[in-house]
Order: C-alpha cells, then sequence, then structure tokens
C-alpha cells in the first residue's frame, strides 16, 4: 500500500523537564514525513526516550506544540491518535497482557474490533515474520529477553499501526536475531509505506534509516542522512558513538583513493567479509564492556 508523502509528526519549540531543576528537551524542532525512517540517537540520558514518548501523549511538553497527522495533539484528540501509534519500549516485561503470546497479541487486536479470521490472519503472518510461530502458546514468564522482544513487536505490528516507535526494541537481541528483526523494518518500510522512529544505540539500525536525528543534551545536535553523520567525527564524539569497524575500513580505505565500487567489492571478499563481521562482534563486545563499566 503506497501511502502519499506528507508531514506526519511536526515538533515546535519544545520543552520538556520531569522537574523544575533540569530541563530534558530545550528548543526542540523536527519534522517528519509519512514512510520516513528516523533513528534517534545519542549519549544516555540525552533525551531520546522523552522524545518519542511526546509523539502519543504519555509525556506533555511544558511549551511548544506536537503536531502528529496534522493535528495539534490534545487530552480530547490523544487516544485516537494513539490507535494510530504502536510502541515498544526496551523493557518487553511491562507491555505483556495475555496468558500465552497468542492471546497477547489477540488482546490488542480485540480492541480494533476486527473480524475473527482477521485476527487470525494478522497473527499468522506478524508470529511468522517475527519468527516465533513455536512460541504462541507459552506463557510470557517463560520467554527469554529478546523472545519477548520479538513477541512485543509481533503485537504492536500484527495492530498494523501508520507511526511505529521502536524504543531500543532490538537491545536484547543476539546477533542474528537483530539483523533479522532490521529486516523486518525495512520490509515494513518498503511495502506498507509506515514511518518509522527507533531509538537505538546500535549502528547497524542508524545505518539503515533515512535519517539520523542526534541528541546531545536535550536539544538536536545532528539531524541528516546516516552516511553524513557518521562522516563527522565531532558529531560522533559528541553523541557519544563510535564509528563502526566497517566504516572505519572503508574510511581508510577511500583515503588510499580507492573507489566505493573497489571498496564494496573488497568488502564482500571472503577474507575481508570475515573480517568486517568479526570487527562487528568486536564493536558490540566493546559495547557492552562499556556498558559493564557505566553499571
Ligand atoms: N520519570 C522520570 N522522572 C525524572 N527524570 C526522568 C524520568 N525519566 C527520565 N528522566 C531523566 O530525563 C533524562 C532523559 O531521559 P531519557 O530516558 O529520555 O534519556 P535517553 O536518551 O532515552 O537515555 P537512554 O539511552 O539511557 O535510554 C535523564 O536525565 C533521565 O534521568
Amino acid at each position: 500500500m503506497e501511502r502519499e508523502a506528507a508531514a506526519v509528526v511536526e515538533l515546535r519549540d519544545i520543552e520538556f523537564a520531569y522537574t523544575k531543576e533540569d530541563t530534558v528537551l530545550k528548543s526542540v524542532n523536527l519534522t517528519v514525513q509519512q514512510g520516513e525512517w528516523i533513528a534517534v540517537v545519542g549519549e544516555s540520558g540525552c533525551g531520546k526516550s522523552t522524545l518519542v514518548r511526546l509523539l502519543n501523549a504519555l509525556l506533555q511538553p511544558q511549551s511548544g506544540t506536537v503536531s502528529v497527522f496534522g493535528e495539534k495533539l490534545t487530552e480530547h484528540n490523544a487516544p485516537l491518535v494513539r490507535a494510530r501509534i504502536g510502541m515498544v519500549f526496551q523493557n518487553p516485561d511491562n507491555q505483556f497482557i495475555g496468558e500465552t503470546v497468542e492471546e497477547d497479541i489477540a488482546f490488542g487486536l480485540e480492541g480494533l474490533c476486527l473480524e475473527r479470521a482477521e485476527m487470525e490472519r494478522r497473527i499468522e503472518v506478524y508470529t511468522g515474520k517475527l519468527n516465533i510461530s513455536s512460541l504462541l502458546l507459552k506463557h510470557p514468564g517463560e520467554l527469554s529477553g529478546g523472545q519477548k522482544q520479538r513477541c512485543a513487536v509481533a503485537a504492536c505490528l500484527s495492530m498494523e499501526p501508520e507511526i511505529v516507535v521502536f524504543d531500543e526494541a532490538t537491545s536484547m537481541q543476539d546477533e542474528r536475531s537483530r539483523r533479522e528483526l532490521l529486516d523486518v523494518i525495512r520490509d515494513m518500510k518498503e511495502q506498507g509505506g509506515y514511518t518509522i522512529f527507533s531509538v537505538t544505540h546500535d549502528v547497524d539500525e542508524m545505518l539503515a534509516a533515512d535519517r539520523i536525528v542526534a541528541l546531545q543534551n536535550g536539544t538536536i545536535r545532528a539531524d541528516c542522512a546516516p552516511t553524513s553523520f557518521f562522516e563527522n567525527k565531532e558529531w560522533l564524539r559528541d553523541c557519544g558513538i563510535e564509528l563502526p569497524f566497517r566504516l572505519r575500513l572503508e574510511q581508510q580505505l577511500k583515503a588510499r583513493g580507492i573507489g566505493q565500487s573497489e571498496i564494496s567489492k573488497k568488502l564482500q571478499q571472503p577474507g575481508v567479509k570475515q573480517a568486517v563481521e568479526g570487527g562487528r562482534v568486536r564493536d558490540r563486545l566493546d559495547e557492552s564492556k562499556r556498558e559493564e563499566k557505566i553499571e
């Protein structure tokens, strides 16, 4: 289903604070067109989750306006807007209602007043896409963190919302599942024209998006294509993002005067491909070491 491009989200002069002492978002302005995939990135605590929670009025700004689907968000239209926005959070435990995975997905669909056959079709399609068909009769408590996340994504997508917000929704996935999940998001975007926000620390997810919106201390530090973002060392440093191994390698090859098509060929050569995969795993290990240090 092709959807016509139009501004689907507009944030104007947003200021937001949880407490009087600390303003979390300052002078945030952002326009997002229908069908765009936005990766919201930045250091821990810079305001990413706060920003996306404004979109369905889970939080309300102290000043400025949030418009979604062309309408200013108010307490009156918030319930209608929420029905068109799907959100998947980092901690899936808080999102389960049903006694089994199937019941949980069906519970959300019942709210849409769908016919039984359509509910069954959606459950089959989305659990198939997320590779969780074998978990349908399990109790959510029996699932691993990664399986719970995939179930939460399936439940969200089965509602077929127009905007989908993934707030670190791939953080508990192993490497293969993370890539599979990214493929599902890519497919959604290509086939359905969904507008996607992904709050992420994952470089592959950033690279897959159309646009990076990078926050630093509650203001937008950069808003551009992923390639431009990863070329700017200052932005990367200020937003606490390390250049991934593959991009570091590409930049070194470019610096030696090797053209892009030649670089792409080289990266596909078996030995080089393995080294890149190894580098990706090392990058992840470095990431988890950093997280351990922070904890
Ligand atoms: N409910 C709350 N009450 C008070 N302060 C909060 C609350 N939620 C978040 N904050 C604070 O607001 C700031 C921004 O938090 P937010 O969760 O938006 O950051 P983030 O960029 O998503 O972080 P992370 O990458 O660690 O998830 C942080 O300083 C955080 O401590």
